[in-house]
């Protein structure tokens, strides 16, 4: 583990409740029209997301939940309600936020590094100063040693790594993540929880996670919104209740932990289907 102080330029204030809030999303709904039928993905919507807050969503497939982080992205606009980021009405793709994907989606002719670099050639950030943020979160990330490697040198999770520092270069204030563990093996998924952990521990970003794992939902998040089946909208919101620094079997086997995934679980089960 690194000691604080080689990250010190990553650290953030921490999550300052009652503040503008770095998400908000106000009763959105979200109408898709094809050809064939008109589908609600989303209805009745409301959440905010304080800043330096860790927010998970879990539901069944096709509730909306990559819907929703597209929306908070801009990449599209509510059929109603409306969105905003750090108290600006979203409007349009937003290019100050990070996002994370299922796949890595890295150059395969660039190395490491570059693949990160790419974010500050993206945006014109001089180049030392994105040098010195890829060192810092090459080292954060744990992929020191491996930097000059290409992508098909690394595992699937160092891919993530890679992808994840790509997103965190800009210094987002939101990142977005949608399912970014999903295709790895579970030890792996493991260890990028725990480093995930680690690293909004250290940068004070903002973090909303889409994932189907309860346990990582509740392992990562400060609180856990549970969504029903199509047309998706908040169940309930669980607060997980548990310190920002969570050491993996202990979190796992702690009272707080076991009462937030047995309550999500049940939300889960329990809601009724639509057509
Ligand atoms: N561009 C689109 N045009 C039409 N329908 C869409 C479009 N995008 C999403 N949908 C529909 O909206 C609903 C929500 O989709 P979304 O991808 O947000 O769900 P999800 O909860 O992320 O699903 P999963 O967990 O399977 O990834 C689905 O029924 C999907 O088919």
């Amino acid at each position: 583990m690194n000691a604080p102080d080689e990250t010190a330029s990553l650290v953030r204030a921490p999550a300052s409740p009652g503040r503008t809030p770095a998400v908000r999303i106000d009763d959105v709904a979200v109408r898709f029209r094809t050809k064939k039928k008109d589908v609600t993905a989303l209805r009745d919507v409301s959440l905010d997301v304080a800043t330096g807050e860790f927010v998970a969503i879990v539901g069944p497939s096709g509730c909306g939940k990559s819907t929703l982080l597209k929306l908070v992205a801009g990449l599209l606009a509510p059929s109603a309600g409306e969105v905003f980021l750090g108290g600006e009405r979203v409007r349009g793709p937003r290019r100050d936020i990070g996002y994370v994907f299922q796949r890595a989606a890295l150059l395969d002719w660039r190395s490491a590094r570059r693949n990160i670099l790419l974010q500050a050639e993206m945006r014109k950030i001089p180049a030392d100063r994105a040098r010195a943020r890829t060192d810092e979160l090459i080292r954060v990330t744990g992929l020191g040693g491996f930097e000059d490697a290409y992508p098909h040198e690394l595992s699937g999770g160092m891919q993530q790594r890679v992808a994840l520092c790509r997103a965190l270069l800009h210094e987002p204030p939101v990142l977005l993540m949608d399912e970014p563990f999903g295709a790895l093996d579970a030890l792996t998924r493991e260890q990028m929880n725990v480093e995930l952990n680690r690293i909004w521990r250290r940068t004070g970003t903002t973090v909303l996670l889409v994932t189907h794992s309860i346990t990582e939902a509740a392992y990562l998040a400060d609180r856990v919104v549970v969504m029903s089946p199509r047309p998706g909208t908040i169940t309930e919101t669980v607060e997980v209740g548990l310190p920002a620094e969570r050491e993996y079997a202990g979190t796992l086997a702690s009272a707080a932990f076991r009462a937030a995934t047995g309550r999500i679980r049940a939300l889960l089960g329990a809601v009724p289907a639509h057509d």
